[in-house]
């Protein structure tokens, strides 16, 4: 039977039956491995699977097809080791906060050249819109209006007025989301405000999940009323990416990438190459500081992960 996880704890898992609709709880049998590096989850929320019923309707899970893309996290202890957030996902949500709390634009950009590398289509919602006076709304703007130039998809928001919301369900329908953020900026509050009853995770039940065994590797998938799914996830703090090498980076950042087509030197890694396009654009402000700050330090960590 082929299925769809739609819960993990660590050790056991829950499938969704594609045509039944039957939820089964389900154990792994076998190993899986579809990528080179070690993982602390082989399986994550999202990915396809092919089960086969035993005794007490226990499901194990024998095989998993290719994932279309996947986020990923470094791991808390671990730092050989990656965690798979979640696995075929169409639209990954960022939620941003100007401020209650304050969004680093490092953490975004993060996101979004994880979003690039696993070809996942990123949203960012810029969320609380109605605590902001007419100052902090421009300065919102100015950020919006710099991440539409690159091509990214933004909305704003406010779970407070409704603000836009009709648009973000428009865009989430009858797909696969999942989103992301600072702890306080929102999540549940937006996830409640477009269904009040989606038993999305909260602060009680993370709480009563300390006690447990699993507490970091809990992840589950819910259904809109409207069509599609949410993955709520436990608070991720650092995307990360595996298997890149160093010069790949520059892919995940569209605008240094376009602007770098310019360089003196083909092979150039915008760092302190002479008659480079990428450093002539930050000093004109046509490029913007805190993306090429990430962008090296993706590098950097490229580097480290692949001399280890
Ligand atoms: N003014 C305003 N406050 C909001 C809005 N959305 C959420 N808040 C408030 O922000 C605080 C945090 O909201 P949560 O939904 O709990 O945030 P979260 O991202 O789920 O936080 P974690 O559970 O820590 O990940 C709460 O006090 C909310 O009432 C909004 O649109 N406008
Ligand atoms: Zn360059």
């Amino acid at each position: 039977m082929k299925g769809i996880i739609i819960k993990s704890t660590g050790s056991w898992y829950q499938v969704l039956e594609a045509e039944s609709k039957t939820i089964y709880e389900a154990r792994i049998r076998g190993k899986f491995k579809l990528i080179k590096t070690r993982l602390t989850n082989p399986l994550a929320v999202g990915d396809e699977v092919e089960f086969s019923l035993e005794q007490d309707d226990v499901a194990w899970i024998t095989k998993i097809f290719p994932r279309k893309n996947y986020l990923i996290r470094k791991s808390v202890n671990l730092s050989k080791e990656a965690h798979i957030i979640a696995s075929n996902v169409d639209i990954a949500c960022f939620i941003y906060t100007l401020k209650f709390p304050e969004t680093s634009l490092g953490f975004l950009d993060r996101f979004l050249a994880c979003c690039e590398a696993y070809n996942i289509k990123p949203l960012i919602l810029f969320n609380k819109m109605d605590t902001l006076n007419d100052e902090e709304k421009e300065i919102v703007e100015n950020i919006e209006a710099m991440y539409q130039n690159i091509g990214y998809d933004t909305l704003n928001i406010s779970s407070y007025t409704k603000l836009n919301l009709n648009f973000l369900i428009d865009k989430i329908k009858d797909k696969t989301s999942v989103f992301f953020g600072h702890s306080g900026c929102g999540k549940s509050t937006l996830v409640n405000a477009m269904q009040p009853d989606l038993h999305i995770r909260t602060g009680e039940i993370s709480e009563s999940q300390l006690k447990g065994k699993h507490t970091t590797t809990f992840a589950q998938m819910h259904f809109w009323d409207f069509g599609g799914s949410v993955i709520d996830t436990p608070g991720v703090r650092e995307f990360a990416m595996i298997d890149v090498q160093k010069e790949e980076i520059q892919h995940y950042f569209p605008e240094i990438f376009q602007a770098g087509r310019s360089c003196k030197y083909h092979n150039c890694m915008h760092i302190n190459e002479p008659k480079c396009a990428v450093l002539q654009g930050l000093e004109t402000g046509e490029l913007e500081e805190t993306r090429y700050i990430t962008y090296l330090k993706l590098m950097e960590e490229a580097e480290e992960m692949n001399q280890n």
